[in-house]
């Protein structure tokens, strides 16, 4: 587990999350403090319901811890303001990854741009560097993308991820429907985005492989993380 250093790109420092269910409060997450680096990438392990995605869903903003900060460079991103986080510095490649499959490779990612505010002359190239960099044949740009393999299915989410140059990108079990061979390739993707490419990536999996191909493991149990 990587101990608070100067200048992570995120911190959690004292995360819990709780349910409220009837008049019972579950928790969670318990005191989880953690930082992650720039240029490094992290696998998020545990058994089943040990709260992989509840963590997940808190340091990428998609959900408000119930004690605790979650800094983006310093700054509690309950003040930057949880959209603006996401949109600009903090994406999310879903399980389900949520493309629009009558639409092209080019087009999803052009479409999210149109959210994220890259200027419309400059979308289609960048989309095209992008999947060029996470290796979608060229072919492959202008198919729909109900005809690609899940293998490039999975490049392309990650692509759009990257539509905006976000510094943090998270991805929930994104090896779990694949073959070893093909799961090899996206993880190749990971490593490289956060050595080559300066990003700082966070994967919840349960993946020995992808675990062992991270540079820090963090180890969720009960609630609690603990050092493997
Ligand atoms: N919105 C919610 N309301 C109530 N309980 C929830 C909610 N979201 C998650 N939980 C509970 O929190 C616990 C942790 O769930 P989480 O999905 O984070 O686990 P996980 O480690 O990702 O599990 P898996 O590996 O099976 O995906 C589970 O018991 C789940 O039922």
């Amino acid at each position: 587990m990587t101990s608070p250093t100067e200048d992570p790109v995120l911190e959690l420092t004292g995360v819990a999350r709780s349910y409220q269910s009837g008049n019972r409060k579950r928790t969670v997450l318990r005191g989880i403090s953690c930082a992650f680096e720039a240029g490094r990438m992290y696998a998020v392990v545990g058994p089943s319901g040990s709260g992989k995605t509840t963590l997940l869903s808190l340091a990428s903003g998609l959900d408000s811890p119930s004690a605790g900060t979650v800094r983006f460079r310093g700054r509690d991103v309950a003040e930057l303001g949880l959209g603006r986080y996401r949109n600009r510095h903090a994406a999310t490649v879903f399980q389900s990854l949520n493309l629009l499959t009558y639409m092209t490779a080019v087009q999803n990612i052009t479409s999210a741009m149109e959210i994220t505010g890259v200027r419309r002359s400059n979308r289609s190239r960048r989309a095209v560097e992008l999947l060029d960099l996470l290796g979608v044949d060229a072919a492959d740009h202008s198919r729909r993308t109900l005809e690609l393999s899940g293998g490039q299915q999975q490049r392309v989410a990650i692509a759009r991820a990257l539509a905006c140059e976000v510094d943090i990108l998270f991805a929930d079990e994104p090896t779990g429907s694949l073959d070893h061979e093909t799961a090899d390739g996206i993880v190749a993707v990971f490593r490289k985005l956060a050595h080559d490419e300066g990003k700082c990536v966070v994967v919840v999996t349960h993946s020995r492989a992808v675990a062992d191909a991270s540079d820090e493991v963090l180890q969720l149990k009960r609630g609690k993380l603990s050092a493997r």
